[in-house]
């Protein structure tokens, strides 16, 4: 199984979005796609679904060219995360996870045995089956991420692409979701996750990838979060440690750079 991007180029609104991304994704991993705001994530994963049409270059799944496939295709075998992607109507929250199987729909069939059983296994994993019968606009916003993760999980799709999964979630619900992530990838899936959160992305991912104003700047393991690239391409300085079992963590700490206005008064300056 493959995904891979091959020198794409995006262009929206007349401004170069994307330049020569090539990225190769591999099952059983979790890549955290990480940059500062605007640095084109969104874009580069909704290309990855096959959802933006590259102006150059172009996304291969498993040898064919993405935009080749038919939409049905696509969407049984790469499961979509994207931000505030709800039903756009008032939906119980068993409804909207359920639309996860819709690609697998069969012609004149409702759901069946094989739906339930991954619908109650999404809503189990993600914490949300407490509030199956709720509907969605009365959900908190990390009620509301966990159940599109829900229903991006009951696709048990090949690849997993997630926009932000765990900006809006409590410390908690974060760690479940990052855990959520990794197993998925670890039973095969490739999970592609945006994260901004860049301590539990080091801790937590496989592979990161970096980019930065449209151009992909760095790929590889966790290590590559050195402090020339975190100062470079994110503006910050860090704190290090090691946790008790030996696993390294970061700490975003200041700005590397001066900050846009003088916010400096502001913030306890204790070191
Ligand atoms: N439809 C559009 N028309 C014009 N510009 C766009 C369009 N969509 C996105 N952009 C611009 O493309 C750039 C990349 O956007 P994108 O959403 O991919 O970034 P991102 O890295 O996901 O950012 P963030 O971390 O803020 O979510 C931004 O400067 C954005 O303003």
């Amino acid at each position: 199984m493959s995904l891979a991007a091959e020198s794409v180029d995006i262009r929206l609104g007349g401004r170069a979005v994307l330049t020569d991304v090539t990225l190769a994704l591999e099952p059983g991993r979790f890549v955290g796609l990480v940059g500062p705001n605007g640095a084109g994530k969104t874009t580069l994963l909704r290309t990855l679904a096959g959802l933006v049409p590259p102006r150059r270059g172009r996304v291969i799944l498993d040898g064919t060219p993405l935009l080749d496939l038919s939409r049905d295709a696509r969407a049984k075998r790469i499961a979509v995360l994207f931000q505030g992607a709800g039903a756009g109507w008032p939906m119980r929250v068993r409804d909207l996870v359920a639309l996860g199987r819709l690609p697998h729909r069969r012609a004149f069939g409702g759901l069946d045995a094989s739906d339930h059983a991954a619908i109650a296994r999404a809503m189990a994993r993600t914490d949300t089956a407490h509030f199956a019968e709720r509907l969605e606009p009365t959900l908190s916003s990390g009620e509301r991420m966990r159940v599109l993760l829900a229903r991006a999980l009951a696709v048990e799709a090949a690849w997993l692409l997630a926009d932000e999964p765990i900006t809006a979630l409590d410390p908690a619900h974060q760690l479940d979701a990052m855990t959520l992530l990794r197993r998925v990838a670890l039973a095969g899936t490739g999970v592609v996750a945006i994260l901004h959160d860049l301590a539990l992305a080091a801790r937590f991912c496989d592979r990161i990838v970096v980019l930065g104003a449209g151009r992909l700047v760095d790929d590889g393991d966790p290590d590559i979060l050195t402090d020339r690239r975190l100062a470079e391409t994110f503006g910050i300085t860090v704190r290090r440690g090691v946790a008790p079992d030996g696993t390294p963590y970061i700490l975003p700490w200041h700005r590397s750079d001066p900050p846009p206005e003088d916010i400096d008064a502001a913030l306890p300056q204790r070191s």
